[in-house]
């Protein structure tokens, strides 16, 4: 018996039996859209059932052209594509698993000039304005999504998710917001639901019974004019009635200006909405997001929440999440720290999703951890992100490795990382390598810098000894205000009242909110709701409240040289998120600005290329986070002694916020050393 009993109890749907509680969250992948690349998407879905995931949904599918999220992106809306499925169905089934295919019509969010919606009213996020639909216009996507269920059950998949939340077509029909139609697909709460009802009623009607309907139902809006509590009730019931087998829990629309999954949201943060939502209907109901760790899952469901809970990004992370959890190995999982940097900013960059801390997700087929055939010494200098998906990889293969690390503790700049408001979460990456250092047998120096004279007689050496921080040359530099952000994060060098930040990257952002923030939201469920005004949705109409940040215990000036926006090398999915968090905590930015001097008196700025408006901030330090500069010394020293060497990682690239290159670089090599 594991300590998650919840978790794996197994749940009876009459003519399926789930396993245990565990289901995978739709993903688009980008695997999708092609069929060429379907193989590769049945390696994924075969990966992850193998690791004992009771079901899986597959990422969007248009019911039809006009649904397409992108032009040429997923569909599904003929016979011969359902023929090809059957290697991903049939890959699944090999391994025991249960997948069902979700079907998802953009409407407003189509990004092509011919979408279509209740009404003609353009998305604040998409610049193409839909096409109001007539009655028999509206019957016809009704029709489509039908046609595509009884598609993916001829496919073979398990049953299909109608994807009913996130602000896409279903949502733009249930929400006053969007549907400002007079005709029995609008005005009453009951006009507006007859769409989502009548998919789900005519899909039951086409499938049978043995088919599974999950239903992902909108929870929280998150935006002005989303559904009242009461309307929510009433869908869940009728959805209930229409036939589906199972709720899923949507929350906030995409246009929603509330963060719902990036790694400052707590941990199941949005648990209690399914719970307010779950007495009201029969059958089984669904939580999402946030959900990492097996005993956040196992919390959530102890607690009568919800009846199973969906992971999506988890098992981007790691196909083997719940084969850990069930045989007591928790501590091995390789948990999704929520960045969104190779997963959902790739998809939103139309790049094919991976993830961060596992570059093998949706690369199954290419990135194949094969054994050694001659095992080899190896080095690896620096227990950064890049040393330490090198070491692991390589000795997983079959290879003797060492690795040194200066520093007493394994991390690299991730140990500084997760000291930041928002990102506790990069220490479960330090977490998991630490154990599978362990498991592999990787001979760990700690405190020890590496030396030309260590590093004799290995047969290969990496050398992933990362960045320090660039000084740059500002007159005053040397000043005693002055820190580095290692002085002030990891070292933690005391910072007076007012503050100076230099360079408005991803770094310079992260130190502003440590500056500005006492105590992790992200640590505290109920400071994150204030900060971010998500109010109880039995109450407040889509769940909106009024945004209340904590006071910051200083004045935060952010700097940077160009005119451009602050950050702006963040993903899309997170940069939105830094920024409303610095407003809300009053920090000044400024851009466009010229660093004069630092003297007694404080930061000396002129502004543009005529270096007008002087300005001096009269501030009690000076941050610097001014890029990085690459530590390649040994490099330098092993090549003049003719030694080759691997430079991976920041050592290599020393760009901001770059884990995401460094582990995939380090894997890589690893997997062909
Ligand atoms: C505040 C902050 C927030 C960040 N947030 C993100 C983020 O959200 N997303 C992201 O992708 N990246 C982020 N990063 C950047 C990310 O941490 C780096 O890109 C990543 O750590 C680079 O990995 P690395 O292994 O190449 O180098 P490092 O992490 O710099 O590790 C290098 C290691 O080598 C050791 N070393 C150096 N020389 C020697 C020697 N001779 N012998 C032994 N050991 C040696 C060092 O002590 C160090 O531990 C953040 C960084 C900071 C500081
Ligand atoms: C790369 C990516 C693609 C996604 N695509 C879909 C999708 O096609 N349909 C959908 O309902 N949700 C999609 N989602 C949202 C997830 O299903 C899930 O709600 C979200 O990631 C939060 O859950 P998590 O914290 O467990 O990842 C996607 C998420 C990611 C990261
Ligand atoms: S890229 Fe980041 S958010 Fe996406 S699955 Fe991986 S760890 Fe999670």
């Amino acid at each position: 018996m594991t300590g998650y009993p919840n978790l794996l109890e197994p749940l009876d749907l009459g003519h399926v039996v789930l396993p245990n509680r565990v289901i995978m969250g739709s993903m688009h992948t980008g695997l999708e859209d092609r069929a060429k690349d379907l193989p590769k998407l049945a390696a994924y879905f075969a990966e992850r059932a193998r690791g004992g995931v009771g079901l899986m949904v597959t990422g969007g599918y248009a019911p039809n052209r006009t649904g397409w999220l992108t032009p040429f992106g997923s569909k599904l809306t003929s016979g011969r594509q359902a023929a090809r499925h059957r290697i991903v169905t049939d890959a699944v089934h090999a391994e025991g698993g249960r997948i069902a295919l979700q079907i998802l019509h953009a409407g407003r969010y189509s990004y092509h000039p011919f979408s279509v919606s209740a009404s003609a009213l353009k998305a604040p996020i998409n610049p193409f304005r839909p096409r109001a639909l007539s009655d028999r216009g509206v019957r016809r996507q009704i029709t489509a999504y039908v046609d595509c269920a009884a598609l993916a059950r001829e496919a073979g998949y398990d049953g299909v998710e109608i994807m009913g939340s996130e602000g896409y077509f279903i949502n733009q029909f249930l929400a006053e917001r969007t549907n400002k139609r007079t005709d029995r697909w609008g005005g009453s709460p009951e006009n507006r639901r007859r769409l989502a009802v009548e998919i789900v009623r005519r899909t039951r009607e086409r499938v049978g019974n043995d088919f599974l309907i999950i239903y992902r139902l909108s929870m929280a809006d998150l935006v002005e004019g989303g559904q009242s509590w009461d309307e929510v009730v009433a869908l869940g019931k009728e959805i209930e009635a229409a036939g589906a087998s199972i709720i899923n829990t949507g929350i906030g629309w995409h246009e929603a200006r509330v963060p719902t999954i990036v790694t400052s949201v707590p941990r199941a943060a949005f648990t209690s909405v399914t719970a307010a939502f779950k007495p009201h209907v029969g059958i089984p109901v669904v939580t999402s997001n946030r959900i990492n760790l097996p005993q956040v899952a196992e919390e959530v469901l102890a607690r009568g929440d919800a009846d199973l809970v969906s992971m999506a990004r988890p098992f981007l992370a790691d196909p083997e999440w719940v084969l850990k959890a069930t045989t007591d190995r928790a501590d091995e999982i390789n948990v999704c720290i929520a960045c969104n940097q190779a997963c959902l900013d790739h998809v939103f960059a139309k790049r094919k999703a991976s993830c961060m801390v596992n570059p093998r997700a949706a690369r199954e087929t290419e990135l194949q951890l094969l054994p050694t055939r001659r095992t080899k010494n190896i080095a690896v200098v620096g227990a950064g992100p890049a040393g330490l998906a090198a070491a692991v990889t390589a000795a997983e293969r079959g290879h003797r490795v060492e690795l040194f690390e200066a520093d007493s503790e394994i991390g690299g700049q991730f140990g500084i990382a997760r000291r930041i408001p928002g990102k506790e979460e990069f220490a479960e990456t330090i977490r998991y390598y630490r154990r599978r250092l362990d498991l592999t047998g990787v001979k760990l120096h700690l405190g020890r810098r590496a030396t030309v004279d260590d590093l004799a007689g290995f047969d290969e050496i990496i050398l992933a000894t990362g960045v320090v921080p660039r000084v740059p040359a500002i007159p005053g530099i040397d000043h005693p205000k002055v820190l580095s952000y290692v002085d002030v994060v990891r070292n933690g060098r005391p910072v007076g009242a007012t503050v100076a930040v230099i360079g408005a990257g991803g770094i310079g952002v992260d130190v502003s909110e440590f500056l500005t923030t006492e105590s992790s939201p992200a640590l505290d469920l109920e400071a994150w709701k204030a900060e971010w005004g998500v109010a109880d949705p039995t109450v407040a109409p889509g769940a909106l409240g009024v945004p209340r940040p904590e006071a910051s215990p200083r004045q935060v000036y952010l700097l940077q040289r160009k005119a451009g926006k602050i950050g702006a090398g963040l993903g899309k999915t997170t940069g939105w998120v830094h920024r409303a968090a610095l407003k809300n905590k009053q920090v000044e930015q400024l851009r466009g600005v010229n660093y004069e001097r630092i003297d007694d008196e404080g930061l000396h700025l002129t502004f543009g290329p005529k270096r007008e408006r002087p300005r001096v901030l009269a501030v009690d330090n000076v941050v610097v986070c001014a890029g990085q500069e690459p530590v390649r010394d040994l490099a330098e020293d092993l090549r003049a002694t003719n030694r080759p060497v691997h430079l991976i990682g920041g050592a290599d690239v020393a760009a901001e916020l770059d884990a995401k290159r460094a582990i995939d670089q380090a894997t890589r090599l690893a997997l062909t050393i």
